[in-house]
């Protein structure tokens, strides 16, 4: 299914923290937003897994208005990944990964897809089943969070910084897994090359406004970046993947 948000605007605490964000993501696409601390991109997600509403413009998943569904019905459909997810009871990692299937009632499982081991499993998470959440460091947590999230079998995957506390090879191998899974999907990640890697599109917030957005070699620029995040940015060509990939420098150094 596709997502699809229009003119869609955020307030909180009485400030308009997001303004005008149009973006859609194919089904099956991954599409990434990113932009400096604070510019809007959380606070957009939000409104998508529907824990902030908007103050105008409409979200759409496969045509059909989001924002208008029962909290229920859109659990079903939506998979999230908030940035911080606290655990305040110690239920096991299987437990955790089996509260996936809340939102379903049986009937409504779709019989092809993860089953808690499966989605353990694609995680490299299978040998912590047993242990505690609250014991676990913060990368395992988040790829147990991201097999509850695969055993939900969701339409739409949002995910905020999925990446998070994972050291390289599981950021790597998380992203290659969101990819593979072929679920439409729209994360928030603050790594430009990560973003370069695996989008197939990405939205650049700046203070709650789309600013650019495109394909990464089209959007990934020095002049882009350089404006929206104020550092000087060299692009370069990956030798073996081809994307575009940058290197960067403080603004105020002046280079060799
Ligand atoms: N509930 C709230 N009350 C007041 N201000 C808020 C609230 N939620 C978000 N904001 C403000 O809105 C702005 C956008 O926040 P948001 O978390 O969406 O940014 P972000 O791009 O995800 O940032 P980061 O990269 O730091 O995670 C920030 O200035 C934030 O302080």
């Amino acid at each position: 299914m596709d997502l699809e948000l229009r003119e869609v605007a955020v307030s909180a605490a009485g400030e308009r923290i997001v303004e005008d964000v149009n973006l859609r993501v194919p089904s099956g696409g991954l599409v990434g937003l990113v932009g400096p601390n604070g510019s809007g991109k959380s606070s957009t997600l939000r409104c998508v897994y529907r824990t902030m509403r908007p103050d105008r413009g409409s979200i759409r998943l496969g045509g059909r208005n989001l924002v208008a569904m029962s909290l229920r019905e859109s659990a079903r459909l939506t998979a999230a990944l908030p940035q911080e997810s606290r655990s305040e009871f110690d239920f096991t990692v299987t437990e955790v990964v089996e509260m996936g299937r809340t939102p379903h009632r049986e009937s409504t499982l779709k019989p092809n897809g993860y089953g808690p081991i499966e989605a353990l499993r694609a995680v490299d998470c299978l040998h912590l089943a047993e242990r505690g959440i609250v014991s676990l460091s913060g990368g395992e947590k988040q790829r147990v969070l991201i097999a509850r999230a695969l055993v939900q079998r969701p339409e739409l995957l949002v995910l905020d910084e999925p990446t998070n506390h994972l050291d390289i090879r599981h950021q790597l191998e998380v992203l290659s897994l969101v990819r593979r899974l072929g679920i439409t999907t729209l994360t928030a990640l603050h790594d430009l090359n990560l973003a370069a890697a695996w989008c197939d599109h990405i939205h650049v917030l700046q203070r709650g406004r789309v600013v650019a957005g495109g394909p990464p070699g089209e959007v990934l620029t020095p002049e882009t970046i350089g404006a929206v995040f104020g550092v000087r940015v060299h692009v370069v060509e990956h030798p073996e993947t081809r994307v575009p990939q940058l290197l960067f420098a403080p603004a105020e150094t002046t280079g060799t």
